[in-house]
Formats: structure tokens, sequence, C-alpha cells
């Protein structure tokens, strides 16, 4: 087992929300060939000292816990007095993590840290950081007035299909949205459709083969999907036309989405021989209920945006004929607003389930790989490309 010592390091920015020092692992060189979970511990507590954004107090407690029950084990110590504030907290964060066995903790600090820091985990891949990189097509439009950061999917020939070009030009638009002057961003769509959902020729087309096309994929899935849940300002889609796939699915993770009644939303998943993504295994039965959200996952049943909205993934659906004008006002008027208190109402409500998304996001992706690789999903991509189907 390494020699481990502790030393204390201050994380992040000071702020007056500040009030962590996180442990911080020096490893010992001469020690004897690791585990690899023991090493992406140690990757992690490292990881934690890159990250560029306060990931919210709600979040450092959890690491805290984490990094002390994989260490010490089950919480040891007596309770603080009401008054001290912050070690009651941290206290608490720790002691309620139980018996939770040593392993599992470290196993779950990994996992937090690598899903705060996606340009971390990806730069310690050897990758480039997103902000290092250029947008790589024109089929992402991304303006900013009016205090609003509108990104366009501009692809209307394709009925707006993501390209795997467009997925990573998205992560790189969020992640700019996410430090802009701007208070709140929005999605929209050129042409007469939102999205068409994967561009089903990214598979066919990928240099490589299927096998390796899956394994780029749910890693680019995983990091797009990543970034809009922890996208910290209010999001909003502005669906001008029909959804589909991971363009409906994705919804689950926006703050606010307002439909044409052009609209319509569907999710051919089982038709396609593939698995929800985006979360919806878990946003869409928590928004609609389970029978609901089993028509539109399970069987692609197409929703028209009064029952999109009747069912709780809709916001607000406004008549096609003023639909730009009426929506563009009234996010005009939301810009407006104190955007640290929009943003500071965002993280309370997002960080009651940031942990369980990142969660099912993962497993998501893992189960999509498999799918991709089926028989029933290599036919249905090969009927669509060669126009045996439309979905
Ligand atoms: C290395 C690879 C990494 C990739 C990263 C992977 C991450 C993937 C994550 C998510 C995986 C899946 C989730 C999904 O989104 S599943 C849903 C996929 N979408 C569809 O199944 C829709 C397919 N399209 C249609 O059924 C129809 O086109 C339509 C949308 C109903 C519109 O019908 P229409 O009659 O009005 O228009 P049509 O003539 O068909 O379309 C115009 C042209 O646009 C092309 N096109 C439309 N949608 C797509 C699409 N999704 N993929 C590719 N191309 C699309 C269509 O082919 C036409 O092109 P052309 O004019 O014939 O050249």
């Amino acid at each position: 087992m390494a020699a481990v010592t502790l030393r204390r390091a201050r994380c992040w920015c000071p702020s007056l929300l500040q009030f962590f020092r996180l442990p911080v692992a020096q490893v010992h060189l001469s020690r004897p060939a690791m585990r690899a979970s023991q090493q992406d511990f140690e990757n992690a507590m490292n990881q934690v000292k890159l990250l560029k954004q306060d990931p919210g107090n709600q979040v450092k407690l959890k690491l805290y816990a984490l990094y002390k029950q994989a260490t010490d084990g089950p919480c040891n110590m007596p309770k603080p007095g009401v008054f001290d504030l912050v070690n009651k907290a941290k206290w608490e964060a720790w002691n309620s993590l139980g018996s939770l066995p040593k392993e599992t903790a470290r196993q779950n600090y990994v996992d937090l840290v690598s899903s705060l820091s996606p340009s971390a985990e990806a730069s310690s891949q050897g990758k480039h950081e997103a902000d290092e990189k250029a947008q790589k097509s024109k089929d992402i439009v991304v303006t900013s007035e009016d205090g609003i950061t509108k990104i366009v999917l501009n692809r209307p020939t394709k009925k707006n299909a993501l390209t795997f070009e467009m997925y990573q030009d998205i992560i790189l638009a969020l992640k700019n949205a996410s430090t802009d002057n701007s208070a709140i961003t929005v999605f929209t769509g050129t042409g007469d459709y939102y999205c068409s959902g994967n561009d089903l020729t990214n598979f066919t087309s990928a240099a490589g083969g299927m096998e390796e096309a899956a394994s780029k994929g749910a890693v680019v899935l995983r990091e797009f999907v990543n970034s809009f849940i922890d996208f910290p300002k209010p999001l909003v889609a502005v669906v001008n036309g029909p959804a589909v796939g991971i363009a409906v699915t994705l919804l689950g993770l926006f703050d606010a989405v307002y439909a044409s009644d052009k609209a319509t939303f569907h999710t051919p998943f089982s038709h396609l021989g593939q698995s929800p993504e985006a979360c919806s295994s878990y946003t869409f039965p928590k928004i609609m209920g389970s029978a609901k959200a089993t028509e539109m996952l399970l069987f692609g049943k197409k929703l028209t945006a009064r029952e999109a909205w009747a069912q709780g993934l809709v916001s607000e659906v406004f008549p096609d004929s003023t639909f730009e004008k009426e929506v563009w006002t009234r996010l005009k008027g939301y810009a407006k607003l104190p955007p640290n208190s929009m943003r500071i109402s965002k993280e309370l409500i997002r960080n009651n389930e940031k942990e369980k998304l990142h969660a099912v996001n993962a497993e998501e992706c893992t189960t999509l790989k498999a799918k991709w690789l089926s028989e029933e999903c290599i036919n249905a991509i090969m009927n669509f490309v060669s126009r045996k189907a439309k979905l």
C-alpha cells in the first residue's frame, strides 16, 4: 500500500463561501505498484486542485466526506458544537456516510471529481482543454446580445442533425457561455426543425470502424451531457419545430422550454435499437411519471407541443405565428434579472440532483456503447442511411 501523507491546501479563489481546506495527497515516489483504484483516487485528489470553478459548498462537503471515509473510515470524531457551523457541516456530511466501505467511498470520490472536471479528465487523457480548441464547424452559431447567449443549431438542410463536430462545438460553446457576461443561455434551431437528433451517419462515416466509433461516441456523449448537467446559468430551449432523440431527452436538463405549437417531440430509441440518453431514464419518469415516460422512451410515442406541455416537459406553448416575437421579448426581460441571484437559485435546485445525474449519465453512456454495436442498432442505422426507414 502506498504511503500517503496529507497536507492542507487552499483550493479555488478566496471567497466568503470558501471555508474548506481540502486534503491534497503527496505520494512517495518509492512506493510499490498500486491498485488502479488507489491511483485513480490520488489522481482525483490532484484534479481537485486544478478545478477552475468553485463547485459550490454542497459538492465540497461531499468531497470532504468521501475523502475522510475513504482514508479514515466511518466518522469517529465527536460532533462539534452548534455554533461551530463549518465543522458541524463537515462532521454531518462525513457522518451521513455511515458504514460505507472505504473502497466505495474512494470510487465515489473519483466519480465525483471526474464529473466536476471534464476538462481536467480530458487533459489527463492527453486531450486539449475545450478553451484551447477552435470551433470546428459553422453548424453551430453562437451570438451574445441583450444579456443572452444564443446557441443556434444551424444545419437546416439536415434538419439540424448533430454531427460529431457539433457535439464538440456545443461543449465548447457552453463552457464559454458559463463564464461570459450573459445572464441566460438559449438553444434554438434554424429552419423548420429544432433538431432531428444525432446524425445517424456519425457512426457509418467514422474512421476506424463501429467499435472505435462506439467507444469515442460514449466518451463524447458523456462529456456533452455533463456540460448540460453542470451548466451554471439558466438554460432555455426555444423549440421552433420538431425535436427528435437527444434533442428531446436533453430538455429534461434545461431550466425552461418554450415551444412553438408546430413543435413535436419524439425519441425513437427502440426503433433504432438504442436506449435513452441525456439522463432521460431518470428525468423523464420524474417529470411526467413512469407510464408516460415509457410511452416516449420505450415505444417512441410522438407528442405534440401541447401534450409535452401537459406532461411537464415544456414550460409554455406559443402560436407559431407569434412564437419568435413573444419568446424573445420575454427572454430579454428575464435576462435583466439579477444574474447572481438566478445562478444561486439554479445551484440550489441542481445541487440536489447533480450526483445522481452524473451517475445516470455514466450508466446510460455505458449501456448505449453496447447498444451501438448490436445488430438491432446497426440494421436500423443502415436502413435509414439506405433510405429504407424514416423514424
Ligand atoms: C464517432 C461518432 C461519435 C458520435 C457521437 C455520438 C453521440 C450520440 C448520442 C445520442 C444517440 C442517439 C440519440 C438520438 O438522437 S436518436 C434519434 C436520431 N434521429 C432520427 O432517428 C431522425 C432521423 N430522421 C428522420 O427520421 C427524418 O429525416 C425526419 C427528421 C423525420 C425528417 O423527415 P423529412 O421527410 O421532413 O426530411 P428528410 O428528407 O428525411 O430529411 C432532410 C435531410 O436531412 C437528413 N437527416 C434528417 N435527420 C437526420 C439524422 N438524424 N441524421 C442524419 N441525417 C438526417 C435526411 O437524411 C435528409 O438528407 P438528404 O437531403 O437526403 O441528404
